[in-house]
């Protein structure tokens, strides 16, 4: 399966935000997105998954346009911000709630994604509680609960210790070997020498290279 953009272009108030983006992408490899702050690694996943207009271009996922066909990429896992997650909800509460919008799983799978970045389902505290670490394992775990065909992963090491990068690393593998399709935007070197297959150079709101390194 995959995702492809053809000239895409944004501006948000005057300001190019993407500028003449094309990518093609394929189910079962990573690709890494790279790039300085503000460049628009955030901006073009927020493109890709519908959530964000474009001005023009096209966005496909396999023969279906995206605002055409669909609203927004129909089966996807994005982690953003920790947008969506209620401050006074536990972990599981939290999941169940945004799974329960698509009713696609429902807790016995909720409860393995829990325990797939490392947090423990029975785990009573709420999120607000949460330390900094488990807020990103928690919203990795939301990314990946339905198994999505498509993965966008905004910094998913931040805020993580030694640890807990080696095992979130290890785990987007997996969700690789599942045969995902995943994006992955770090400022995290070797996140990117480790997991990427290709990897984009963003600068300005553009593909300034594409490799297989940085
Ligand atoms: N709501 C907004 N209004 C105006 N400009 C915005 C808005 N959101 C983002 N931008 C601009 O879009 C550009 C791209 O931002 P984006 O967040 O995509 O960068 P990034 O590569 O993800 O950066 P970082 O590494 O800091 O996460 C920046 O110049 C930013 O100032």
């Amino acid at each position: 399966m995959k995702l492809i953009a053809n000239n895409i272009h944004k501006k948000i108030k005057g300001k190019t935000i993407l500028n003449d983006i094309s990518l093609e992408m394929e189910t079962g490899n990573i690709y890494g997105f790279w790039g300085r702050n503000g460049s628009g690694k955030t901006m073009l996943f927020r493109a890709l998954s519908g959530l964000m207009k474009i001005d023009s271009g096209n966005i496909y996922w396999n023969d279906k346009e995206l605002h055409k066909d669909f609203a927004v990429l129909p089966s996807q896992g994005i982690v953003l911000e920790h947008a969506g997650l209620y401050p006074n909800k536990t972990g599981v509460e939290n999941l169940l709630y945004l799974a329960q919008l698509k009713g696609v799983i429902g807790k016995r799978e909720v409860e393995e994604a829990i325990r797939r970045v490392g947090l423990d389902p029975a785990d009573k505290r709420v999120f607000g509680k949460y330390s900094m670490g488990m807020k990103q394992r928690l919203v990795i775990a939301q990314a990946i609960m339905e198994k999505p065909d498509v993965i966008m992963l905004d910094e998913p090491t931040n805020g993580l210790d030694e640890a807990g990068i080696k095992e979130i690393r290890q785990l987007i593998e997996q969700e690789k070997e599942r045969g995902a399709l995943i994006l992955l935007a770090s400022h995290n070197q070797e996140d990117m020498k480790i997991l990427a297959d290709q990897v984009y150079k963003i600068a300005d709101g553009r593909i300034e290279r594409k490799g297989t390194e940085l």
